[in-house]
Parts: structure tokens; sequence; C-alpha cells
């Protein structure tokens, strides 16, 4: 991944995702980040990547959440409990301030020895559906290759960032909630590969993060909102 901003600086985020890994002790995404200087191209220094990829993708989620879901946020529901279900539990709740939020045990425990002491009410669910009832922001972080997430489990008006890769990266939720949301992603160049799946169940992508960010393109009211992170 790729990226440059004018003069100032240049750099590359090398990233592989084994999901055997966690039987091995390791984390299933590893990323390393090449900084180069942006006037010569010199390498000037490799850094851990893993805690940086935590870092920005929730943020992203967080700035999706805030663009395209406008209702009341009380009930944060997680799918999934490895390193990005963490970073979107402390990136969320920090920014949004959620009354309730759902996911496993393990994750639930750390949350609450580590930092969340603000009042937040933990739940461990034992299902997904269980999970996902009643909440207003769904993200789904895991590398479930069927669908995990079932249009009949979600209330109107929910935004669900969707941020796992299994087989591709539109595998975790069903059918009938693609075609009941309207998508947005944050690169239409990697959608147009690693969304294209979509079109074969009649989905547009609808816009990119951006264009909504920057009033270019305006959200219809739909039963849900989607948004595709791809990590771009
Ligand atoms: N969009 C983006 O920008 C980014 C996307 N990703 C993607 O996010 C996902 C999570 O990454 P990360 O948190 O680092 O991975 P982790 O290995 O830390 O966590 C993965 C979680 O998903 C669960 N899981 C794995 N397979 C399935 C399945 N088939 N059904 C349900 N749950 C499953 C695991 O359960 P268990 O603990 O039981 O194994 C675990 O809780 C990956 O798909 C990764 O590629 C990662 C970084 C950036
Ligand atoms: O942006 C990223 O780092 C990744 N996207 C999918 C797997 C890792």
């Amino acid at each position: 991944m790729p990226c440059g901003v004018g003069g100032e600086a240049l750099g590359c985020k090398i990233v592989t995702a084994f999901s055997n890994n966690s039987q091995l002790g390791l984390p299933s995404v590893m990323a390393n980040i090449l900084l180069h200087d942006p006037n010569t191209g010199q390498l000037k220094i490799i850094l851990e990547g893993n805690t940086l990829t935590g870092l920005r993708t929730a943020a992203a989620s967080v700035v999706a959440t805030k663009e395209l879901h406008s209702g009341e946020k009380c009930r944060l529901a997680i799918l999934g409990a490895g390193i990005q279900a963490k970073a979107h539990a402390f990136a969320l709740n920090h920014a949004f301030k959620f009354k309730e939020n759902e996911k496993a045990k393990k994750l639930v425990e750390e949350l609450r020895a580590e930092c969340l002491t603000d009042g937040t009410d933990f739940q461990v669910s034992s299902t997904a559906e269980q999970c996902v009832r009643d909440a207003d922001v769904i993200c789904t972080t895991t590398y479930a290759s069927e669908p995990i997430l079932h249009f009949e489990w979600i209330k109107p008006g929910v935004h669900i960032n969707a941020v796992g890769a299994g087989v591709n990266h539109h595998s975790e939720l069903d059918t009938r909630t693609y075609q009941n949301s309207v998508v947005v992603t944050d690169s239409m160049a990697s959608a147009s590969e690693e969304l294209k799946g979509l079109a074969n169940i009649g989905v547009p992508v609808y816009a990119e993060i951006g264009q909504i960010i920057n009033k270019t393109v305006k959200i219809p009211k739909t039963h849900c909102t989607i948004f595709h992170s791809l990590g771009r």
C-alpha cells in the first residue's frame, strides 16, 4: 500500500493476512511500514505496522460512522474478538460513548481492565444474532467466508462498518443486507477489484467516503448504510 504526500512524505505499508496464524501464537495480519525520503527516495526507516493498522482501520470506521449514521448511538455490536475488534471497541466507544457494547468475553475483560472505566456496559453474546439485534452500529471484523450477519436480525437505520476480509471483502454480510443498503467504500479503485462480486447481486458501490465528507455526494434514505473498509 504506497502513499505519497507532495514533497512531505513517501511511504509504503507491506501487509500480509494469514488467518491461521493464531494457532502459532502470531497475529494474523502483519504489517511493516517503509518510510522513504520524499525528495530522494532513500529508505529512512522501517516501522512496525500492526499498531498503526489497528488505529487507522478503526479511525476510518469512526469517520464513516460519523458521516453515515445520524441516529442515536446507544448500542455497538462487534462481531469478532481479535485485533480489529478491540481497536474498534476502543475507537468507537471513545468517539461516540456507547451505552452498551457487545463483544467476546476475553475482549470484554481486557477492555474492562485496560481503560474503559467510564460506565460503559459490556455484554458477551453467545450468538451473532443476539449480538447485533437492537444495535445502532455494527462492526464486522472476522475472516468469515460465509455471512455471519443476516438482514432479518438488524433494525432499520443501522450503520455497518464491514472491515473483515474472508475469501473476498464482501463475505461477512448476507445478500439481503447489501440489497437494502447504501454501500460506501474508502477507495473506488480498490472496490472495482475487491467488491466486484457485489455487481452479481445487483448492488452498486454508491460512493467513496471522501465524497460524502466533501459533500459532493449525498446519501439517500435506506434501511441501512455499509462502510466497506478496504484499507486503502
Ligand atoms: N479493512 C481493513 O482496512 C482491514 C481489514 N482487516 C481484516 O479484518 C479482519 C480481522 O483482522 P484482525 O482483527 O487483525 O484478525 P484477528 O486474527 O486478530 O481476529 C480475527 C477474529 O475473527 C474471528 N474469526 C475468524 N474466522 C472466522 C469465521 N469464519 N467466522 C467468524 N469469526 C471468525 C476470530 O475468531 P477466533 O478468535 O475464534 O479465531 C477472531 O476473533 C481480517 O479479515 C483482516 O483481513 C485487517 C486490517 C485492516
Ligand atoms: O489495510 C490493511 O492493513 C489490510 N486490509 C486487509 C488486510 C490488512
